[in-house]
């Protein structure tokens, strides 16, 4: 009686979960040797016999994988604070980024509240996105004039080379109303791609510093080294934008009769020097811009590029998409952000694009900031989470025929009909979800209608022979672009044959 009541009831005190079950780990190197150049993949085989949630070893770093949708909801919903922090790769802490960059400082900061705030209210939000809807719209004129030029030459057209120009295009003149690739040179835009590309590789690909952190100092895989540059040159370049923007506005006639875009508001918050905003250093601002950048242009390029290319490999989806271009819009005509509510196969494809290949099929590395328990397992604080939306997106339980390309899976009545990417939906979760759901949704969702319908809509293409690649390759610059750091996908790597559609 005196054991019950100095347990204070008589119930028995919980009993402490397990730690989540996981293959045995070697000396040192841990489950290192068991990964491939494709994680995702070997993560979801390795789950199917240790479970949707399971415990690896890589080298020093103990990490949970997470690997179906109702592990996902409980980690990212039900315990979404504990499982808001993340593991800093060591390339990203070149130029202090990690410091200043809103994807990589903790959710307790309110420089990250702050960020957040801003990114929802002049990136994100409805009102700021409609008033920069006629900018899209040129852009993606000039992008089709570039198609088309090609089209007339006879030339093939590599769509990630478009789909990044346009996509840089758009990013560029929404932060600060200019092009960053100008037409015609398409010298410089590969240029700039080949530096982001370089750079997804560096902060992306396994780093040995990583896995046995005292190996840090000497930067084994000179990843740290190459990261400085590539980050160093995005960074100079948005100093340079920001001091020209800061002479222009001291010209007050002229810059008052300017439109603000992104880069305008920050440095008016910049400016404020009201209290909360105080926090927000020139610092913040180019690490913000830098933030945007890398996180917009690759992932959206690459997301149209797989959409293009498994609709060049169906040709019915694709006459079945032309089709509702045809009777919605008319054939020949681009896509207005307007039409997009009425393409509901368009919008469908392009979901199922992002199940079949999310860009970043592990999200951003989490941390757990808090000990919790998910499925009957405790995962202690401090532990690297990896989430495994490939995983989830190619689950037999949750998806029939998994790794076919089945739009039609996304219309037609529960219960996938109503699947969206927002976060809502964990069997779908491309963009992550929680506190730390990517900022970049709605900007993304209009992006990829405009670009993939117009371009369906405007050209008819076929696959170029022998110009397929799944793995990616050097004509990306970078090689495979997996990334079991910050998860990036490997992207595919078509070529197409156009010509241009007569309008009806
Ligand atoms: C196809 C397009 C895109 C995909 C698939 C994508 C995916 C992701 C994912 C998976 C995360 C990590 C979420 C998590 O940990 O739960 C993320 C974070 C982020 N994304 Fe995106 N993204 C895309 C486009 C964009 C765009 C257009 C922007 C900005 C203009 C952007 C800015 C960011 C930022 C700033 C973060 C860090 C958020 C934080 O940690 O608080 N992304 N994105």
């Amino acid at each position: 009686l005196l054991r019950v009541l100095c347990r204070g009831g008589t119930r028995s005190p919980k009993r402490r979960r397990p730690a989540p079950p996981g293959p045995w780990p070697l000396p040192i190197v841990g489950n290192l040797l068991q990964l491939d150049s494709r994680p995702d993949k070997k993560f979801a085989e390795l789950a199917k016999t240790y479970g949707s949630v399971m415990t690896l070893q890589l080298g020093r770093v103990p990490t949970v994988i997470i690997s179906s949708a109702q592990a996902a909801r409980e980690a990212l919903r039900t315990h979404d604070l504990a499982f808001s922090g993340r593991t800093v790769p060591d390339a990203i802490t070149v130029h202090d980024h990690d410091r200043f960059s809103v994807g990589w400082m903790p959710v307790s900061s309110p420089t990250w509240s702050l960020l957040r705030r801003i990114m929802s209210l002049h990136v994100s939000a409805t009102r700021r996105l409609d008033s920069t809807r006629a900018l899209r719209r040129r852009k993606m004129e000039e992008a089709l004039a570039t198609v088309q030029k090609r089209a007339v030459s006879g030339l093939p057209v590599e769509i990630a080379e478009i789909g990044f120009m346009t996509t840089c295009n758009f990013l560029s003149n929404a932060l600060f109303s200019m092009d960053l690739v100008k037409p015609g040179n398409e010298e410089g835009g590969k240029e700039l791609g080949r530096l982001l590309c370089l750079l997804m590789v560096e902060v992306g690909k396994p780093n040995l510093a990583d896995y046995f952190p005292v190996l840090k100092w000497m930067d084994p895989n000179g990843r740290k080294r190459r990261s400085a540059m590539y980050y160093g040159q995005l960074l100079d370049m948005t100093d340079d934008l920001i001091n020209k923007r800061l002479q222009l506005r001291e010209k007050t006639s002229e810059y008052l009769t300017r439109e603000t875009d992104v880069l305008d508001s920050l440095l008016d918050i910049w400016e404020d020097k009201s209290e909360e905003k105080m926090i927000i250093g020139m610092d913040h601002i180019k690490h913000l811009i830098t933030d945007l950048f890398v996180g917009g242009t690759d992932t959206i390029s690459t997301t149209l590029e797989w959409a293009m290319a498994e609709l060049l490999r169906h040709p019915d989806k694709l006459s079945r998409a032309k089709a509702e271009l045809d009777r919605v819009i008319g054939r020949g005509h681009p896509v207005e952000e307007s039409d997009i509510q009425r393409l509901p196969y368009l919008h469908a494809t392009i979901k199922e694009t992002l199940r079949l290949h999310p860009t970043v099929p592990l999200l951003l590395p989490r941390k757990t900031e808090a000990e919790a328990e998910i499925c009957g397992f405790t995962v202690q604080k401090g532990i690297q989470v990896l989430i495994n939306v490939w995983a989830i997106g190619h689950d037999p339980s949750l998806w029939e025929d998994p790794g076919a390309f089945i739009p039609e899976r996304f219309l037609g009545g529960p219960p996938n009909s109503s699947i969206d990417f927002k976060g809502q939906d964990f069997e779908l979760i491309p963009f992550g979800a929680g506190r730390r759901i990517c900022p970049g949704i709605q900007l993304t969702t209009r992006m990829l209608h405009l670009m993939l319908g117009s371009l369906i809509n405007c050209f008819d293409w076929k696959l170029e022979a022998g110009r397929w690649n799944e793995a990616g390759g050097d004509e990306h610059g970078g090689g495979s672009r997996h990334h079991l750091a910050t998860g990036s996908s490997s992207s595919c790597c078509a070529c197409a044959a156009v010509s241009p559609r007569a309008e009806r």
